[in-house]
């Protein structure tokens, strides 16, 4: 048996990353058991600096404490960029239960920083956007950066793992991964002494990723729905990395893999931030179900898509504001 906190399987990526060839295999195959059964793991020995984790929890702390207009000069776009008020989104899309309230954080979204000048930026292209940063707020950009940039080289140092654990080639998801498309989401969630019957944080939900990089949270509140129905409070490991997969794993793997359901609510007397980064497949890329995962008694359960088509419909379901100012536009 692999080490558990609580019911969530811990995977120590200590010799892999070192590329120890049965290191990798054992790995593999716990990941396989985490994706396949749980949903979510955590990974320790991953790498990443506590530092850069600190610093970054920090920037988060101080864009939220900017007064709110000058938050709402970088209100999120139609590229999903920029910056959500409080109760802007309502989880609509759930299928995890009717969700009417919207989540009670605000966030800061941040894609890939792309320049001024990238062709897809010039040509307006959906989800390609430049980010939307706060003026004079030194330091913040470079410090967002550079975190992305450490999560995708986690990214890339996982995908490895996940072609092995469904039987594929180690390098199987390298060219589809060669440029992901990501987007940090920094989140506030003020305290919630009393809670309303179904108010959230953020209300229970899957992910639409492949793969979600939770940093290690000091305050906990995050819950993971089980199998079996009961919620479980997901426990602050020190250091670890919570991963889980989404939407986009589910039609990677036609459903082999699970989108495990998750929710969060604040109520530890102080504020909490999270630092979420969803991680997908190059912008292109055709997703479909790998062919491990497809057999004649086991047809495709999804059509092919891509990135663009399924976020712009996620989009529309999801996203209050945005919708506003799409009928504002009309
Ligand atoms: O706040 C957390 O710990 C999790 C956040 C989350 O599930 C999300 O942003 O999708
Ligand atoms: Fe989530």
């Amino acid at each position: 048996m692999s080490p558990r906190a609580d019911d969530i399987p811990i995977i120590d990526l200590g010799s892999c990353l070192a590329g120890q060839p049965e290191a990798i295999e054992r790995a593999a195959r716990e990941l396989r058991a985490a994706l396949t059964e749980v949903g979510f793991y955590f990974i320790v020995n991953h790498g990443v600096a506590p530092d850069l984790i600190r610093n970054t929890f920090h920037q988060a702390a101080r864009f939220h404490a900017l007064p709110p207009d000058r938050k709402m000069e970088v209100r999120i776009d139609k590229h999903n960029v920029g910056y959500l008020p409080m109760r802007g989104d309502t989880l609509r899309t759930s299928t995890v239960q009717a969700v009417t309230k919207p989540n009670l954080n605000e966030a800061f979204f941040v894609a890939r920083d792309l320049p001024a000048d990238h062709p897809d930026v010039v040509a307006d292209r959906r989800f390609r956007s430049a980010n939307r940063w706060p003026s004079d707020l030194p330091g913040f950009r470079e410090a967002v950066v550079a975190y992305c940039d450490t999560m995708e080289r986690l990214v890339r140092r996982l995908v490895p793992l996940y072609a092995r654990a469904l039987g594929l080639p180690p390098t199987y998801f390298d060219a589809p991964f060669a440029e992901p498309q990501y987007k940090l989401r920094m989140t506030h969630y003020p305290n919630q002494p009393a809670l309303a019957d179904d108010e959230f944080g953020i209300a229970p939900h899957t992910d639409t990723s492949f793969l979600t990089l939770l940093a290690p949270n000091e305050v906990s509140g995050l819950s993971i729905r089980s199998r079996d129905g009961h919620w479980i409070e997901a426990p602050v490991l020190p250091d670890a990395y919570l991963v889980n997969g989404g939407q986009m794993l589910q039609r990677w793997t036609n459903d082999v893999c699970l989108a495990t359901p998750h929710r969060a609510v604040n109520r530890s007397g102080g504020e909490r931030y999270a630092l979420a980064f969803f991680c997908d497949n190059t912008i292109d890329w055709p997703i479909a179900a790998v062919p491990t995962t497809v057999g004649p008694d086991r047809p495709p359960k999804y059509p092919t898509t891509s990135y663009t088509d399924y976020m712009v419909e996620y989009q529309k379901r999801t996203y209050d504001l945005l919708n506003a100012d799409a009928k504002a536009a009309d």
